[in-house]
């Protein structure tokens, strides 16, 4: 059973998860067009009650103290925002979920954006499963700022050290992941020793 008084039980529980159900080592075509012999993907975790409940603490903790919402781009920030905002819920902080669409929608509202929009201005911390070129995370942030909003952190469950840091600063973006794609990749090792 999980220790609930270590943090750093949790945080080596879920490794063992993302490691376990999230990374596969093969031949992957990746969303920037790149090719790689390693694959994360969060889905089977952050998708899972069990899971999200062990991410979203963790990615709460990373949440800028002003923000009053956390935003994403569809697909694979869906479960992680709505999964901290209610992880926030539960601390007493009023913290909203926004999902950022690839595409405006093509009727009805045309929106980009979907949640309770917060006063132009208000603080937003951008939320992501990977950041590889941090391509998808800036489009999101675009979007966000676009609305009128401060963005100015990305939280991500696994940085792959693949230039989303640099592409991010230069957005003047500063980016904090829970894990690098190489923690995972050498507890997978260990796992499967
Ligand atoms: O840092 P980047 O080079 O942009 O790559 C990372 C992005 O790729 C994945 O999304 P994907 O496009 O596979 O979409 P999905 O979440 O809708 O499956 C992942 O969820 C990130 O958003
Ligand atoms: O770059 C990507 O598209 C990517 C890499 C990865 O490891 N996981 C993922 O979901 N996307």
């Amino acid at each position: 059973m999980t220790d609930r008084s270590d943090p750093s039980m949790d945080r080596d529980v879920l490794l063992d998860r993302l490691a376990r159900e999230a990374y596969r080592f093969g031949h992957f075509t990746l969303a920037s067009g790149r090719s790689s012999d390693h694959y994360v993907n969060c889905k089977p975790v952050a998708l899972s009650g069990t899971g999200l409940a062990l991410l979203s603490p963790a990615m709460l903790a990373l949440v800028e103290a002003d923000a009053v919402a956390v935003g994403g781009l569809t697909l694979g920030a869906d479960p992680l925002v709505s999964g901290v905002a209610m992880a926030a819920a539960h601390q007493g902080r009023a913290l909203d979920a926004l999902i950022v669409r690839k595409q405006a929608k093509g009727h009805g509202t045309g929106a980009w954006l979907e949640g309770p929009l917060p006063q132009p201005g208000a603080r937003v911390t951008v939320l992501e499963d990977v950041v590889t070129t941090g391509g998808s995370s800036i489009k999101a942030v675009q979007q966000l700022r676009e609305a009128g909003y401060t963005v100015k952190r990305v939280v991500t469950i696994v940085d792959r050290e693949e230039g989303g840091s640099a592409a991010m600063a230069a957005a003047d973006l500063e980016l904090v992941s829970l894990f690098k794609l190489s923690d995972v990749a050498t507890r997978a090792q260990e796992l499967s020793a």
